[in-house]
């Protein structure tokens, strides 16, 4: 067996393990990366980017009916999903490449096999033993399905990235961030869509009025919406899938099924008890502020410590992580208190800090005090469509400090962003009142209220 010597050795080279991988590398430290599958994990391969190419598909297919709307004489075509699927897998590939080369670079040493713990500070391989002056644990999550008869069947966000088609009749189970995402895509692309909700609204970890807005829209846009919907079982009948829920209704007649009901930390087969390494009760790794386990030297970060799982925010996380262990900033930590966030649904959705049911709870209803705009965007008022866009900002205290900026509609997702950084600053209200608008915009109306 060969053996070697790190000061790091990193379990996962997904967007966590990466970014601690190459920066600590930078500060000089010895690295070895451990990876048996694609480099880049779950956002690169089967999240973020492949799921962003996928609603801009649908949203090019839903620009071709707004174009005809206005005047132009096309015809809205189908997608050739294979080809799209081609450039998509190329764009990856190329991705694949940088990080080879930035490893190369800086000296990282990918090593492509999984990793388990035989002591705090010794892992083994298939082929190999390490020391590690610190292990960081970056195993990520995989979708999770409900234990019940038939919770086997269809396919998850996996599933959707190796379709080379759109279903004719998809039914998903679940109303998070994943579930509207993909039931935005598929109808767009030409599935007749069903989403069946457990609980009484979409995205209801967000601010109510966002999930309620998205339920409209989606209804628009023929997709068939259930709520209080609990799955009991799913089954196989001669025309596709059936869902059989606790009420004893029966939905039939899907030729898909996806379910999209969370996500569970990817901790089997790592020993982590060898370590000593402590888990919550749902199973993800316990990680404190500075990301670090309740075993010296052992981190973790990322969708293993299921702590807002995002891409931007695991990057973040380990990156600091990184400058404090290897590159001498003591006090680097990552700050979770707004993290901005886009919904890739139809249309998108923007929000960064307390929903106002949270701010309410926080600050008391006295402190509170929310504004609200909605109006129809020009393009969709030009393709005689009804659909509005919404903005909410909920302001706290005298000065009123923004502590949640929300909307829906075109372009939030990129209009969020420059906004984010203004209620991290503490902007107040009448900071946005000061700025100038950018007009003829939706994003003016922000300052407009
Ligand atoms: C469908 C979907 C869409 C998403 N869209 C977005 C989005 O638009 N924006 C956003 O910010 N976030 C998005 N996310 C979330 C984002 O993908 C994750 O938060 C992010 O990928 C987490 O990174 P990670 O490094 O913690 O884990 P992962 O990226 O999952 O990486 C973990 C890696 O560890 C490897 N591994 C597992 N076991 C071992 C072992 N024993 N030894 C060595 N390696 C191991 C795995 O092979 C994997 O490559 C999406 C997620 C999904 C599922
Ligand atoms: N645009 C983005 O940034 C983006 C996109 C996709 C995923 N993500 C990240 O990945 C994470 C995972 O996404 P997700 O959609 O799997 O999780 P999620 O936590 O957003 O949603 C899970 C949903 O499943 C529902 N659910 C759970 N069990 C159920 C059951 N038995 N029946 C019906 N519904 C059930 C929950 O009520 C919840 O609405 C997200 O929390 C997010 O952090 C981000």
């Amino acid at each position: 067996m060969a053996n070697g010597r790190y000061d790091l050795v990193v379990l996962g080279a997904g967007s966590a393990g990466i970014a601690m991988a190459v920066r600590s590398a930078r500060h000089g430290a010895k690295v070895a990366l451990l990876e048996p599958g694609a480099l880049g994990g779950t956002c690169v391969n089967v999240g973020c980017v492949p799921k962003k190419a996928m609603w801009f598909a649908a949203e090019l297919a839903e620009a071709q009916k707004t174009a005809r709307e206005v005047g132009f004489d096309v015809q809205p075509g189908a997608l050739r999903w294979p080809d799209f699927v081609a450039r998509r897998s190329a764009y990856i590939d190329n991705i694949h490449a940088a990080y080879r080369r930035r490893f190369d670079e800086v000296g990282v040493e990918l090593v492509a096999e999984p990793g388990r713990f035989l002591a705090s500070d010794r892992i083994a391989t298939p082929t190999r033993e390490l020391e590690a002056g610190h292990v960081l644990v970056a195993t990520g999550a995989r979708s999770q399905r409900e234990p019940i008869r038939g919770g086997e069947l269809g396919i998850d966000s996996d599933g959707f990235f190796a379709l080379r088609a759109a279903p004719r009749r998809v039914a998903i189970v679940g109303s998070g961030y994943i579930a509207v995402e993909l039931a935005g895509v598929l109808r767009a692309l030409g599935s007749d869509v069903s989403l069946f909700a457990r609980g009484e609204r979409l995205l209801s970890a967000f601010d109510h009025e966002l999930g309620d807005a998205l339920a409209e829209a989606m209804r628009a846009r023929g997709i068939e919406l259930a709520f209080g919907r609990k799955t009991a079982a799913a089954e196989r009948t001669a025309d596709g899938f059936a869902l059989r829920f606790a009420d004893g209704d029966v939905a039939d007649g899907f030729d898909e099924l996806i379910w999209a009901t969370g996500r569970h930390a990817v901790t089997s087969g790592l020993d982590l008890e060898r370590a000593g390494v402590a888990l919550d009760a749902k199973g993800f790794i316990v990680a404190d502020d500075w990301q670090d386990t309740n075993v010296a030297n052992v981190h973790a970060v990322g969708d293993v410590t299921g702590r807002l799982a995002l891409t931007p925010v695991a990057v973040a996380a380990s990156r600091r992580l990184a400058d404090r262990v290897f590159g001498g900033k003591a006090d680097a930590k990552l700050d979770y208190a707004n993290v901005p966030t886009v919904v890739f649904s139809h249309p998108p959705i923007g929000t960064v800090g307390l929903a106002e049911h949270a701010a309410r709870a926080l600050h008391g209803d006295a402190a509170v005090k929310v504004y609200r705009n909605q109006f129809r965007p020009m393009l969709t008022a030009l393709a005689h469509g009804s659909e509005k866009t919404r903005m909410k900002l909920v302001c706290v205290g005298e000065d009123e400090r923004i502590v949640g900026l929300h909307m829906i509609g075109i372009g939030a997702d990129e209009i969020l962003q420059g906004f984010a950084v203004a209620v991290k600053m503490g902007a107040r209200k009448a900071d946005f009142d000061a700025t100038v608008a950018i007009h003829p915009t939706s994003a003016e109306e922000l300052v407009l209220m």
